[in-house]
């Protein structure tokens, strides 16, 4: 089996979407597999050009090697990178530079880096690399980010069971990006929705993936037009991309995390269109 496989994603019309049965949403929206061990699998979808996949080192590393629909000698000869490890301690070679990567620890590579490497520190606890791409037009330095480096912002009440902390490793504040922004958000025990109030941002583009979901536990993301929407189960670390006209919204039958990256029309985190609960349907 080759180390790096990917799939594409076409874009849907939101009024053709309201057609959709549960598998023909889970088959255009669903990203089910994001990791697999000693493999690099990702998923090229044609919103903003952005892609989302893993990269999970055993004893070899992996070398994030340019797929064919970049037609590009390097995969960041035109696009920037933006990984974050939700795994074991790894490391990422980045044109001959180490970059230790621990557990929530996140890496941003730069347009032109000529050589990205995968490795695990320990293979019987290998690095879960959760890799975010987006075209890039400039250049911007490489850069490690830490625990120390992040912004912080707490959202919710338990009251309303969206207590949740937002983790910005990604963003204009901690690091130069020419689209891409990422992060973490953290629901508290107790807290199981996630974006509610939901919102659009018609701007970006979103993906989320999600995480620490426990054993047993589910968590349905709900997506769709405001007044139109549809939900997609999901498992631990499976991914789903929201499309600009769609809200991005969860609620686990437990408390759980998840990982979002998105790219787009601005760097402008606020921007967002808030959709009261109310107005859903
Ligand atoms: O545009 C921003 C993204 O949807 C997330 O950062 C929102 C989020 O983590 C949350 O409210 O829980
Ligand atoms: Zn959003």
């Amino acid at each position: 089996m080759t180390e790096i496989s990917y799939n594409e994603r076409f874009e849907s019309h939101p009024g053709d979407v309201k057609a959709y049965g549960t598998d023909k949403l889970r088959d255009t929206f669903l990203i089910d597999k994001v990791f697999d061990e000693g493999r690099i699998i990702l998923t090229y979808t044609h919103y903003d050009r952005f892609i989302a996949g893993g990269a999970v080192p055993k004893e070899k590393p992996l070398t994030l090697e340019p797929i064919d629909p970049l037609k590009a000698e390097h995969f960041c000869d035109r696009r920037e990178l933006g990984i974050i490890n939700i795994g074991g301690n790894g490391v990422v070679k980045v044109d001959g530079v180490d970059y230790d990567i621990a557990n929530k620890e996140a890496i941003y590579i730069g347009m032109g880096a000529k050589s990205v490497i995968f490795e695990s520190k320990n293979s019987n606890e290998p690095a879960l690399f959760y890799i975010n791409s987006s075209p890039a037009h400039k250049t911007f330095p490489t850069k490690k980010i830490t625990i120390d480096d992040v912004a912080l912002v707490d959202l919710g009440r338990a009251e309303d069971a969206n207590e949740r902390q937002i983790i910005q490793y990604i963003v204009a504040a901690t690091t130069s990006t020419c689209q891409l922004q990422m992060g973490i958000t953290e629901l508290k025990p107790g807290s199981i929705w996630n974006t509610m109030p939901a919102h659009t941002h018609n701007r970006r583009m979103e993906v989320y993936l999600y995480t620490n979901v426990q054993e047993n536990h589910m968590v349905c993301h709900f997506m769709g037009q405001a007044q139109e929407t549809r939900h997609i189960w999901m498992s631990n670390n499976q991914a789903v991309i929201s499309p600009p006209w769609s809200i991005h919204s969860g609620a686990g039958t437990s408390n759980y995390s998840f990982v979002w990256g998105m790219a787009g029309e601005n760097l402008d985190f606020m921007d967002m269109d808030g959709i009261k609960p109310e107005d859903l349907r």
